[in-house]
């Protein structure tokens, strides 16, 4: 089965150290969660991971195949990438947003073929996006423009998909929606790397979390394992008692009401 790994993966930018020493090893088949607080390295992990940045140190490789050494069109077919927060300047429409996702995959000509119209189709229904197909991707809203950006990066079809805050804009009916999705696309054979600061998604839907503070991975494993209330109050700085939506495991006290 495919598989991510790396080894001493150091990123340094605007003169700082952000991530330092990373090891991370992750297989096809699930969905693993990237938490942390603000600042911690998150997105420059992802940003790192798809050489989208300079790496000052280590070594990221997928099925074996160092990165280094694959073509930025081979990469892109292997990881797909999800940006935080991205605006869009042209009123293209969604149809054509999302179809921008097969361009890795497209021949020289550049032609959509028949191929690429079942994966657009395929992405929108995923991203529940399919009823929007022909407005204009300026004129949506903020959760409608992060579940077509959603449906653009699952056509790329990759093995992995990095998501940086796939649920950041989305209420709660497409978070849970959008949550099941990435975890049935990594049930069926994919790797899905999302990072998020909802520990209650993450806790119900990943499974696995890495916890990733001052650019270092702190714990790393099953949610209840990697989420303890000890590990929530050192990396957040806050009392587990008053999150929301995260549930202590049931070794632990039961949260005061
Ligand atoms: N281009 C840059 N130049 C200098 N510093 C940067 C640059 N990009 C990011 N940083 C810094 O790197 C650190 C890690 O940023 P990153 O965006 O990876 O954090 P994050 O964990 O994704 O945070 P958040 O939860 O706020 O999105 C932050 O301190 C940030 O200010």
């Amino acid at each position: 089965m495919s598989a991510l790994r790396v080894r001493g993966l150091g990123v340094d930018l605007g003169g700082a150290a952000i991530l330092r020493d990373l090891d991370l090893d992750a297989r096809a088949g699930a969905l693993v969660g990237l938490l942390g607080p603000n600042g911690a390295g998150k997105s420059t992990l992802l940003r790192a991971l798809c050489r989208l940045i300079p790496i000052r140190s280590g070594e990221i490789a997928w099925d074996g195949r160092p990165l280094a050494r694959m073509s930025a069109r081979e990469r892109a077919t292997r990881l797909a990438f999800l940006p935080q927060g991205q605006t869009l300047h042209w009123p293209i429409s969604v149809r054509r947003l999302v179809e921008l996702g097969r361009l890795p995959r497209l021949g020289p000509l550049g032609r959509i073929g028949a191929a690429d119209e079942v994966a657009v189709a395929a992405a929108m229904a995923a991203a529940d996006v399919a009823h929007l197909a022909e407005r204009a991707a300026t004129s949506l809203s903020g959760g409608e423009r992060a579940r077509a950006l959603l449906a653009r990066a699952l056509a790329v079809e990759a093995p992995a998909l990095l998501a940086d805050e796939p649920t950041a804009s989305l209420d709660p009916h497409h978070a849970v929606a959008i949550m099941e999705t990435l975890r049935r696309i990594a049930r069926e054979g994919r790797l899905v790397l999302a990072v998020t600061h909802d520990l209650g998604l993450a806790q119900r839907f990943c499974d696995r979390i890495i916890l990733i503070d001052e650019g270092r991975i702190v714990a790393d494993g099953a949610p209840d394992a990697a989420l303890t209330p000890e590990r929530l109050r050192a990396v957040y700085r806050v009392d587990p008692a008053v999150l929301t939506g995260w549930t202590p495991a049931r070794q632990d006290q039961p949260r005061p009401l």
